[in-house]
């Protein structure tokens, strides 16, 4: 029999804070490089089996540098020499764990995302970058990269992302039960799984999770509200919600996605009437409304037999004490309690998106994304050897 695909997938996010490489093998499924068709997705979850997971921070130095890098008025030099400076921190976070891989995804730092074209400061192309430079990675481990997932979707009309959800349903799709994979990261957002039906998935951002509570937590000094113990004894200003819940994104249909340009403190009116404290039980019990509008609006009407949560919020208690109460009786559980690895799974997800574009094997919903067909997503960069 074939040797299970072993794939190494490097993820660093949106926040900035560092590298995720993660080990994993995908039992049964065809070789690396054999081609083929496609698995049928069987049996029971978790579909790979993480066999080891590193978290690596970024030296102050560089994570400085790519938060300047996303900036309007970064410089194209930097820009070039982030790429291959980041290039070696993603081979570093890889060499320690690609001995026994046949194949390494990157996703890369994502410095720009320009999904619709705006007008407003002369640019008219819809656009991506992620940097990381995928030949350093070769160089130092090997192995072949793929690398660069996100432009093909976006030239066939696509926003780009979300991604993920592609990966989600092989990893967490089951006949008969129709489950939410839900992750509440600075921004929420959700993959709906109704049973294998791969036309059926829906993907989207619900709007805020942890982004307004970590502002919040900023107005104590602090970086997030540990254990969610602001939110859970401010008062909660009622009216205020009401009025935000008008926000035009929240009704807005899916696909649709968002940031933190649009969730900050700064954009909800008469948030700074209230002292601190009530700010974060404010917008901690608006964030869970937004979340659970969302379901109410566009999934609980297609059926919805549980929601399983991945990302930071799922760490903060009150958040999900809210959110329990918000969509009783639908079963609100975390990845641990499902038996899943969250930390592991966005660059799992990579790992797997990697894998079939190496396939030649189609890897994007274009439904999730908008885009007018589906594309092999990810670049390859082989050794010589
Ligand atoms: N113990 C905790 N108590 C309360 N909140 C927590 C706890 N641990 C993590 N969090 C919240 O989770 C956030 C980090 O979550 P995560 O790492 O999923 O976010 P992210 O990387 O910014 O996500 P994304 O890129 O998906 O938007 C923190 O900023 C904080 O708000
Ligand atoms: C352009 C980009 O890097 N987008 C990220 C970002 O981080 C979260 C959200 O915004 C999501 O749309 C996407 O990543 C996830 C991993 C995805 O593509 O599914």
């Amino acid at each position: 029999m074939s040797r299970a695909p072993r794939l190494l997938g490097l993820m660093n996010g949106t926040s900035v804070d560092g590298i995720d490489a993660v080990l994993i093998e995908l039992p049964g499924w065809p070789a690396v490089g054999e081609g083929g068709r496609p698995p049928e997705i069987t049996g029971p979850t978790p579909r790979a089996k993480v066999l080891e997971h590193r978290y690596t921070p970024f030296a102050d130095d560089l994570r400085y540098a790519l938060l300047a890098a996303s900036r309007d008025e970064a410089r194209t030099s930097d820009i070039t020499q982030l790429n291959f400076w980041l290039g070696e921190a993603l081979a570093d976070a890889a060499a320690e764990l690609s001995g026994d891989a046949d194949l390494i995804a990157s996703h890369g730092q994502t410095v720009h995302h320009i999904p619709a074209s705006d007008d407003s400061r002369g640019w008219h192309t819809r656009s991506t970058l992620q940097i990381g430079e995928a030949s350093v990675i070769v160089e130092r481990t090997g192995k072949p990269v793929v690398s660069d997932f996100r432009a093909p979707d976006m030239v066939a009309g696509g926003q780009g992302a979300p991604l993920v959800p592609f990966a989600d349903r092989l990893m967490y799709a089951e006949a008969g039960v129709r489950r939410a994979v839900h992750n509440l990261g600075g921004i929420s957002n959700l993959t709906y799984l109704p049973g294998l039906d791969e036309a059926g998935v829906i993907a989207f951002d619900t709007g805020p999770a942890n982004a307004l509570i970590d502002e919040a937590a900023e107005l104590f000094g602090g970086r997030y509200d540990e254990g969610g113990r602001m939110g859970a004894s401010g008062y909660v200003a009622e009216s205020l919600i009401e009025t935000w819940r008008k926000d035009a994104y929240l009704a807005a249909p899916p696909p649709k996605s968002t940031g933190r340009e649009r969730w900050n403190l700064q954009r909800l009116d008469g948030v700074f009437e209230l002292n601190a404290q009530d700010i974060a039980a404010t917008v901690t019990a608006f964030s869970v409304q937004t979340v659970a509008d969302a379901y109410g609006r566009f999934i609980v009407p297609h059926g919805l037999d549980e929601i399983v949560v991945a990302g930071g919020g799922a760490y903060n208690p009150t958040f999900m004490a809210q959110l329990k109460a918000a969509l009783a009786p639908i079963p609100v559980l975390t990845f641990e309690e499902r038996g899943w690895n969250s930390a592991a799974r966005e660059a799992a997800a990579f790992a797997i998106l990697g894998y079939y574009a190496h396939q030649g094997w189609r890897n994007t919903l274009p439904r999730t994304t908008g885009a007018r067909h589906a594309v092999i997503a990810g670049k390859l960069s082989r050794p010589a050897g």
